[in-house]
């Protein structure tokens, strides 16, 4: 949340995995059974948690704020125009990427007033601002457009398209995303639809991940203890690796606890344990959504640092059962300015007044 002084944030931001689940009550009270607002990390419950100990409670501080997701605000600094996102960053506050607003539901509360305009992601916004233009020498035609979230650009960076293609994003965290015919939705298991031009995007984001091999190994040392794992051979090491506690997909539970024990003497085991650990989460993940209703996955690309480490390709090529293989392009910064590139081929009349 940012405000009153414009641009500042008016309680500390708050990040992706944190869970208010003192918000839970009061927005399962308002939205549709299981929807994506339905969740303790969903946009809405912080939103609905900050209103009541800060934004609406008469400090007058929810007046003149605004909610804006991480890339709203960075955008911010280089167009200056208040309270604009796109529909991928606006799905879990509750904004329907389908009908392309926000429901009734959520526009009948008092906190709606703070939501942020929506347009499309790609879709120019406005102008860059004179002084960072002349800060960093730009052109007067250039423009920002609206962005998406992260493992949206990843998948977009990979460039490939289709029912049945998916992207995982081995990150800090696990983000599965795939192309599907049919709309998949239930906060039970953290399972969501982003809408992507005209097809759906269906997957969810666990906190497993490479924040957790962080905390063991460093990148050295994966790559080191790496060259002593066989990816053919199945490790009988049985994890649910989190860096912290609480999980949200393919199990959403806030409490869930991470477990990484026995500990072998050998770390290169302990190692294939917590990768074949995490191929596993990323394997019931894509199950999951088949069985929700979503496309069958049939190829997988792999964003982000584990895309490097193809022992892990190979022991998940094997837990997924379908094709694995590295994006030729693996930041999601790639598929960010993908989407710029095809914005800033619109017309200037397109430009949000
Ligand atoms: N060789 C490797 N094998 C597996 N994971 C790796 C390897 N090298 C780096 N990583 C993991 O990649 C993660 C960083 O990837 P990155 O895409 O930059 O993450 P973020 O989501 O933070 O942007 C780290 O958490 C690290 O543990
Ligand atoms: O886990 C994440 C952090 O890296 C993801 O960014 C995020 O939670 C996934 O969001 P979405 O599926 O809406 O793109």
């Amino acid at each position: 949340m940012y405000g009153p002084t414009r641009g500042a944030p008016s309680k500390g931001s708050l990040s992706f995995f944190l869970g208010r689940p003192d918000a839970l009550p009061a927005v399962e009270s308002i939205a549709p059974a299981n929807h994506t607002v339905c969740s303790a990390s969903s946009t809405l419950c912080k939103l609905v948690s900050w209103w009541n100990t800060a934004g609406g409670d008469g400090t007058g501080s929810g007046s003149a704020a605004v909610l804006m997701h991480q890339s709203d605000w960075l955008l911010w600094l280089l167009h200056g125009r208040y309270g604009v996102s796109d529909y991928n960053n606006a799905l879990k506050v509750g904004y329907d990427p389908e009908a392309d607003a926000y429901p009734s539901w959520i526009m009948a509360q008092p906190y709606s007033r703070v939501l942020p305009s929506v347009m499309a992601p790609g879709a120019p916004i406005a102008a860059v601002r004179d002084d960072v233009r002349s800060q960093y020498g730009l052109s007067k035609e250039c423009v920002v457009c609206t962005g998406t979230t992260d493992s949206i650009a990843a998948f977009l960076a990979a460039r490939t398209a289709g029912p049945g293609r998916a992207v995982t994003s081995l990150g800090s965290t696990l983000a599965v995303k795939l192309v599907s015919e049919a709309r998949v939705d239930d906060a039970r298991f953290g399972v969501y639809s982003h809408r992507l031009d005209d097809a759906w995007l269906v997957g969810g984001a666990s906190n497993t991940g490479g924040a957790v091999l962080r905390q063991l190994f460093t990148d050295d040392q994966l790559v080191a203890l790496s060259r002593d794992i066989d990816p053919a051979a199945a490790s009988p090491l049985d994890y649910y690796p989190l860096p912290r506690k609480g999980e949200r997909f393919p199990v959403s539970d806030p409490d869930m606890a991470p477990r990484l024990q026995p500990r072998p003497e050998s770390d290169a085991e302990y190692l294939h344990g917590i990768l074949e650990s995490i191929a596993r989460i990323e394997a019931r993940g894509y199950s999951l959504l088949r069985e929700l209703g979503a496309t069958a996955v049939e190829e997988v690309f792999t964003a982000g640092g584990g895309a490097q480490n193809e022992k892990w390709t190979t022991i998940r090529e094997r837990v997924l059962g379908v094709p694995v293989r590295k994006a030729e392009q693996t930041e999601a910064a790639y598929g960010a300015a993908l989407l710029a590139l095809k914005g800033a081929d619109r017309r200037v009349g397109a430009i949000a007044s």
